[in-house]
């Protein structure tokens, strides 16, 4: 039972998206509002994720973030949005019956907010989707936050980042672009569990680790000042795809959203291509990968892998299990030995000597939503010591 000199705590892991229709362009800026619907699936936590402990006290002097050992800026924006709209919709604390915490009585506390991610950060692997989603559900999780009409939450982690209103939910997941001012019809739901899916596999080929140069949040705002052609797909081509990919989604047709997969991420590229200055996310090896997949599917007469790229050289590559050791022998046999990791566990002790060759690759699955892991500050999965502070500090 929780003691009045327990720590408020809570534990939680979310997982990573990556977007089949892609958002690139906003309409409005502040509220992060998006230029069209988008459409995603959730991996698997086992493999990817966040991990976020928050602990809230009435003796801490300010709120603090520390991400990865170290501490973090969390006076931006974005992250302020997202602290101030959570204490706004907190709630009385109950335990056993008992009032713990009235919800008025929020506002004393400071929250010491301690994440780490088991993928590199700011690298393209949509770790700020993960990792803002794990910070505003935590919190909520926290301070009791109440949503005052479904999908309030996502509206929120949306402030943090677009693309992580889409990690608050497992399976396939659509964010509506809305028309509401407000934004408050601009949220994520999900639109199918991953059930008739367990059998699809997803690749990640890591081929740079490095930090981007052309961060998402400014690359889309060029694109969206220059691009015609993001206008036009905005206007013509998302609702034509995302109604194809809606149907193969229902109907488990694998070619059909292997071909839509592909052509919204050659499209969202051309857009890139399109803005002015041009942004050059694919490199050499990204471009050798798509040549690599439609000779793949062209030598096999069937639609069985796609590939999409977000803002980086990164592929993501979706399969069928039945299909995967195949597909790796090819990938071994064209890009050089390169090591591994599935469920968790690194297969292969090879490592690839080649620059600009696939380093590593990370083999997951379709999963589930956040969830919380602990509310004791004691748990080995706890990620703070009692006084609040990270275990682990670089
Ligand atoms: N676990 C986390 N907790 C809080 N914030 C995080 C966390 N992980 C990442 N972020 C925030 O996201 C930023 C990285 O976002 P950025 O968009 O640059 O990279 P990315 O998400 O890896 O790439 P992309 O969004 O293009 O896929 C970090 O600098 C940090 O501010
Ligand atoms: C290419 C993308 O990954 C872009 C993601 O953009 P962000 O969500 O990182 O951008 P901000 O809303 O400015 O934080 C496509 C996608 O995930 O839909």
């Amino acid at each position: 039972m929780m003691s009045v000199d327990d720590p408020l705590t809570v534990t939680c892991t979310a997982p990573v998206n990556i977007a089949l229709i892609k958002y690139w362009g906003k309409r409005e800026e502040d509220k992060i509002l998006p230029l069209n619907p988008s459409l995603s699936i959730t991996l698997d936590v086992a493999d990817l994720r966040t991990k976020t402990t928050v602990v809230a006290s009435k003796q801490f002097d300010r709120d603090r973030l520390w991400l990865n050992g170290k501490e973090h800026d969390i006076n931006n924006k974005r992250m302020q949005t997202c602290i101030r709209k959570l204490r706004q919709g907190a709630d009385d604390l109950w335990r056993d019956g008992k009032l713990m915490i009235a919800k008025e009585e929020w506002k004393n506390y400071r929250l010491h907010i301690i994440s780490e991610n088991n993928f590199p950060t700011a690298a393209g692997l949509a770790s700020s989707a993960s990792g803002l989603a794990c910070f505003v559900y935590s919190i909520a999780q926290l301070l009791q936050f109440k949503e005052t009409f479904p999908g309030e939450l996502t509206t929120i982690a949306r402030q943090g980042s677009g693309s992580a209103c889409r990690s608050l939910l497992g399976g396939f997941v659509l964010w509506e672009s809305g028309t509401a001012l407000d934004g408050s019809d601009s949220i994520a739901r999900q639109i199918a569990t991953g059930d008739k899916w367990k059998s699809l596999r997803v690749i990640i080929l890591i081929v740079n680790e490095q930090q981007k140069k052309t961060s998402s949040t400014a690359g889309m705002q060029t694109s969206v000042q220059t691009s015609d052609l993001l206008k036009f797909r905005a206007k013509e081509v998302v609702s034509m795809q995302l109604s194809r990919m809606r149907d193969a989604i229902e109907k488990a047709d694998f070619p059909t959203l292997a071909t839509v997969t592909m052509q919204e991420s050659n499209q969202f590229h051309a857009c890139c291509l399109d803005t002015f200055p041009p942004i050059f996310y694919l490199n050499e090896v990204s471009k050798e990968i798509i040549q690599f997949v439609h000779d793949y599917n062209a030598d096999n007469n069937d639609i069985t892998v796609a590939y999409t790229f977000d803002a980086g050289p990164n592929a993501v590559l979706l399969t069928r299990e039945e299909n995967l050791e195949k597909l790796m022998n090819s990938l071994h046999q064209k890009f050089g030995f390169f090591p591994v990791t599935r469920e968790g566990v690194t297969r292969s002790v090879f490592e690839n000597s080649q620059s600009d060759r696939i380093i590593r690759s990370i083999v997951t699955k379709i999963g589930e939503g956040p969830r919380v892991i602990t509310r004791s500050i004691d748990h080995e999965e706890s990620l703070a010591t009692k006084e609040g502070k990270p275990k682990f500090i670089c």
